[in-house]
């Protein structure tokens, strides 16, 4: 087991693609000091890297599907323990996407104090990955694997809300607001941590 992760204070971020998870971590990280990692980013790192594990990841990716549960697993993990030492807690920014990866997270490394839910409707969302994907270079910020992606997360990932709403853990935040009143409703999920 990871001793160094034992007494972290976890706190995940789930939502549907586009939905302001990124956005709202960026601003969590500025006020609270919270070490940020989106398991898309650690991703595409690997993307970047040109490892052959990148290429293979990258051709599932470019297809809106979801890439094995131990490979994020694993990178995330890792990215945890090198913080361990310096970090306040953690936002787990796009994990987990299906029920199976929330009860490996906890079995692994540790239970979640909080769930944050950032919600929006699918045309919202669908309306702001099509303008994202101007500018951001990303291989999935098209129409079509857009689609993928919204219908995967509705299939997959809604479900791990249900699941932790048994906990009482979760907090719905609604991302249909302008980015500071969204976040105006998060810190005060975060300030009740405390
Ligand atoms: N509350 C909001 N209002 C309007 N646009 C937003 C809001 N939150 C995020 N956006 C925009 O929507 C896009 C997707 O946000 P992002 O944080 O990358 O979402 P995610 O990480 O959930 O995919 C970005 O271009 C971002 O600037
Ligand atoms: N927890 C996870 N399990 C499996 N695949 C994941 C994953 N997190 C990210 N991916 C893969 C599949 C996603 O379609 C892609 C982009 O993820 P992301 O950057 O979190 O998207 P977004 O911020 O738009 O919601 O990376
Ligand atoms: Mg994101």
């Amino acid at each position: 087991m990871t001793d160094k992760l034992k007494d972290a204070k976890i706190v995940f971020v789930v939502g549907g693609p586009g939905s302001g998870k990124g956005t709202q971590c960026e601003k969590i990280v500025a006020k609270y000091g919270y070490t940020h990692l989106s398991s898309g980013d650690l991703l595409r790192a690997e993307v970047a890297s040109g490892s052959e594990r990148g290429k293979q990841l990258q051709a599932i990716m470019q297809k809106g599907e979801l890439v094995p549960l131990d490979t994020v697993l694993d990178m995330i993990k890792e990215a945890m323990i090198a913080k361990a030492d310096v970090s306040k807690g953690y936002l787990i920014d796009g994990y987990p996407r299906e029920v199976k990866q929330g009860e490996e997270f906890e079995k692994k490394i540790g239970a979640p104090a909080l769930l944050l839910y950032v919600d929006a409707k699918a045309e919202t969302m669908v309306k702001r990955l099509m303008k994202r994907g101007e500018t951001s270079g990303r291989a999935d910020d098209n129409e079509e694997t857009i689609k993928k992606r919204l219908d995967l997360y509705y299939k997959a990932t809604e479900p791990v809300i249900a699941y932790y709403e048994k906990c009482s853990i979760v907090r719905k935040i609604n991302s249909e607001l302008p980015v500071d009143e969204v976040f105006a409703i998060v810190e005060k999920a975060i300030d009740e941590l405390k």
